[in-house]
């Protein structure tokens, strides 16, 4: 691990829960029965505790969207061919992708990133932010995905980003990913890292079919058997670096950093799901910066979330990626904020308590 990285991980503090009575005691004198915006309320004292108790904001906010392409799309686990990662790219920066759409409607800003597209540069845009870290990852079901050095550049990356959004005054960052055939090393990660199978938690991703399913499930397995040693070893960055990604990766350390620097962190679908659990284990205190976005489609979720005992904000059966789920829930995010911030008191407003 690099003394950079090292020095980030041991950075990130958790919040100060000796908060949580005042922030609760807030929400409670406001005008409403106690717990009646429910969830709401538990975001609001989060971002409560996530301001070191000051005014909870996700405002500025920005959306990092971060592509990355894989070797492992050689076995056939997607229904996309490879080259439609970087045409996705040129769509972000262009605007023409759901998450512009999302991005703007909800006011959030938006950047694209490639950590690792196949490919060279592509044309200068100020929308995107070229850092190849390497074009594309090597087949996971043969050998490691990555080197453990490149997997720290690519955490190194997210962590410059976070850094970049604190210091243009963001106080919270959504992540996104884009990678034609990133649910794969995905969901090897959350086998790896959660103990889970992959028999249990493999989906269709961009849409197989039921023989492209199982090719996939078996791909994740052999991904596993030759991973081995990174797999057993327990730890954590040699995992990410065996089954992980380049976005994947980066959208890990754009998580560390964010919460490195007490932004909080709206947390996408499927993939990002990976890029934090990635993150928590190696650095277990960015849970309390990091909030679920939505429950994505893909079937294995449910068990994934059951294993991290963890209730995602947004039910709406998103499963896009790109930081989608992320838009809208900033946007919640935003809302329960000035719920605490702009609501009136009992005593202010005049209003009995019951
Ligand atoms: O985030 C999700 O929940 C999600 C679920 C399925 C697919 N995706 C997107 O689809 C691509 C990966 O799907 P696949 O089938 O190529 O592995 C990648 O670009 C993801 O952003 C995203
Ligand atoms: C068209 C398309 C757009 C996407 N956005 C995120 N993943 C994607 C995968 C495909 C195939």
């Amino acid at each position: 691990m690099s003394e950079r990285l090292r020095q980030v991980l041991t950075a990130v503090q958790p919040v100060d829960t000796s908060l949580i009575p005042q922030g609760q005691a807030h929400l409670d004198d406001l005008t409403k029965p106690r717990g009646s915006l429910g969830r709401l309320e538990e975001v609001a004292l989060r971002l409560y505790l996530i301001s070191g108790g000051s005014k909870p904001s996700v405002d500025p906010a920005r959306i990092f969207t971060i592509a990355g392409d894989h070797g492992v799309a050689a076995e056939g686990v997607s229904l996309f061919p490879q080259e439609v990662s970087r045409q996705m790219v040129l769509n972000f920066a262009n605007g023409g992708a759901g998450i512009n759409v999302l991005a703007r409607t909800a006011g959030i800003g938006l950047s694209v990133v490639d950590a690792g597209t196949v490919g060279g540069t592509y044309p200068e845009h100020p929308a995107l932010i070229q850092r190849k870290v390497r074009p594309g990852t090597d087949n996971l079901a043969v050998g490691p995905a990555m080197s453990v050095e490149d997997c720290t550049r690519a955490l190194e990356l997210g962590i410059d980003l976070a850094n970049m959004a604190a210091d243009e005054g963001c106080r919270a960052v959504g992540t996104g990913d884009m990678g034609i055939a990133n649910t794969t090393p995905s969901t090897a990660l959350f086998c790896a890292y959660l103990g889970l199978d992959p028999e249990k938690i493999t989906g269709p991703g961009t849409g197989l079919a039921a023989d492209g399913l199982r090719r996939k499930i078996e791909v994740i397995r052999r991904g596993l058997a030759a991973n081995q040693t990174a797999v057993t070893s327990g730890d954590p960055l040699r995992i990410l670096a065996a089954l992980g990604g380049l976005e994947i990766a980066a959208l890990s350390g754009l998580i560390i950093g964010a919460a490195g620097r007490r932004m909080a962190v709206a947390v996408d679908g499927f993939i990002s799901t990976a890029a934090y659990v990635s993150a928590w284990k190696l650095c277990p205190a960015v849970a309390d910066y990091c909030f679920l976005s939505h429950a994505s489609a893909e079937p294995g979720y449910a068990s994934i979330m059951q294993a991290l005992k963890a209730d995602p904000l947004l039910h709406l059966g998103l499963r896009l990626g790109e930081g989608t789920g992320a838009a809208m829930a900033l946007f919640v995010m935003r809302s329960a904020a000035a719920i605490f911030n702009e609501m009136a008191t009992f005593s202010g407003a005049g209003v009995c308590k019951a």
